[in-house]
């Protein structure tokens, strides 16, 4: 296990267990990560689903849960509150009959569980596609106080290296001050998990090699990001060879700061972001640790669909580290 996970372990031994919500526990691999976690004393899984189904599959996968919580929505004694809560977050904009339909979504109903502080995050993914998995979060747990969008990042890790690269999840089609936003955030982000942030905005363009609606976009949001901190190191529109290779920053951008030394990659589009990525992932050889949802009032967080047991273990660690 890399480093990354190692500071983040101990700390969360040495606090109060976190309650994490996992709404697929049906799900093998969210199961006996959720076992593990337990079993390990690093958080307190809190299992949504048919209680006889999860322990029929716990018993099939031969997994101690003992000591989770299984709760079903279905059963479940408070849900009427959740009802009322769920109304009031939504201004009155869902009926009771709605409400009540939707609280028996095990991702709405998961996330009813945080927002009423009954549960400290979530984690969920495994089996729903990342817009059924975050838009109860946008709807209910919303974004902090100065922050208009949440975005994801990843941590890409291979050995000693280790890159943020945002935003591969949330936004389609980020504005200038979206992309602004997303790079204060990833700095902030990039710092939680000891990476010095040095931000590269990327494009298909280096300094003005090609002129577009695209490039100005990002030109225009380095603009506005060193305006909100201006001590940001920041710069672009770069290609992703300018931000990283020292030889090719020489030749294109001489007279940036980032000398091809970024540690924080800050994609123009979701595609670029997403496809980016994975490729990295699967033909560079670097773990994917995320998406890291930044940005909402409490810690919620997607797997990708074609995770692993270990990436919901290790995205688990993270939520409960991210509860403040
Ligand atoms: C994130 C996503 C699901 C939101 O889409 P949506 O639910 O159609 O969004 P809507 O415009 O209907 O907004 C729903 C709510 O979420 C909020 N919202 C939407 N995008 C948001 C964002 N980036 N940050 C914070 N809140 C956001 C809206 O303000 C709205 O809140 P309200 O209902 O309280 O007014 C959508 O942008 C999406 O599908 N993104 C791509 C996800 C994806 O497939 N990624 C690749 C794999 S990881
Ligand atoms: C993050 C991501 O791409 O998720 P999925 O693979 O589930 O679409």
């Amino acid at each position: 296990m890399s480093d990354l996970f190692t500071g983040l372990k101990q700390s969360l031994r040495e606090k109060t267990r976190k309650k994490i919500v996992f709404p697929e526990a049906t799900d093998e691999r969210i199961l006996t990560a959720a076992s593990r976690l337990a079993k390990e004393e690093l958080v307190a899984p809190v299992l949504i689903g048919k209680v006889n189904e999860v322990n029929e599959l716990a018993k099939r996968l031969n997994v101690d849960i003992d000591s989770c919580d299984i709760t079903d929505p279905n059963t479940y004694e408070h849900f009427d509150e959740l009802v009322d809560a769920f109304i009031e977050r939504r201004n009155g904009r869902v009926s009771k009959e709605d409400a009540q339909h939707v609280l028996r979504d095990e991702n709405y109903f998961g996330t009813m569980l945080v927002h009423l502080n009954k549960a400290d995050g979530l984690v969920s993914g495994a089996a729903h596609s990342t817009s059924d998995t975050v838009r109860p979060a946008l709807q209910i747990i919303k974004t902090k106080e100065g922050v208009s969008k949440t975005s994801g990042v990843f941590i890409m890790v291979r050995d000693e290296e280790k890159y943020v690269f945002a935003d591969c999840a949330i936004n389609i089609a980020p504005t200038s001050d979206d992309l602004a936003e997303i790079a204060i955030e990833s700095a902030r982000t990039a710092t939680l998990f000891d990476v010095d942030p040095r931000i590269a905005m990327l494009s298909f363009s280096t300094k003005g090699s090609a002129k577009s609606a695209e490039t100005e976009r990002v030109i225009e949001a380095v603009k506005i990001a060193k305006e909100k901190d201006a001590s940001l190191l920041i710069d672009g529109e770069f290609q992703f060879d300018t931000a990283f290779v020292p030889s090719v920053a020489a030749k294109k951008a001489p007279n940036s700061d980032i000398k091809g030394d970024a540690t924080v990659f800050v994609f123009p589009s979701l595609e670029a972001g997403n496809i980016g990525y994975k490729i990295t992932e699967r033909l560079g050889g670097f773990e994917a640790v995320g998406p890291i949802l930044q940005g909402l009032n409490k810690p919620v967080n997607d797997l990708s669909r074609g995770c692993s047991e270990e990436d919901v273990y290790k995205l688990a660690l993270i939520t409960a580290a991210q509860v403040e």
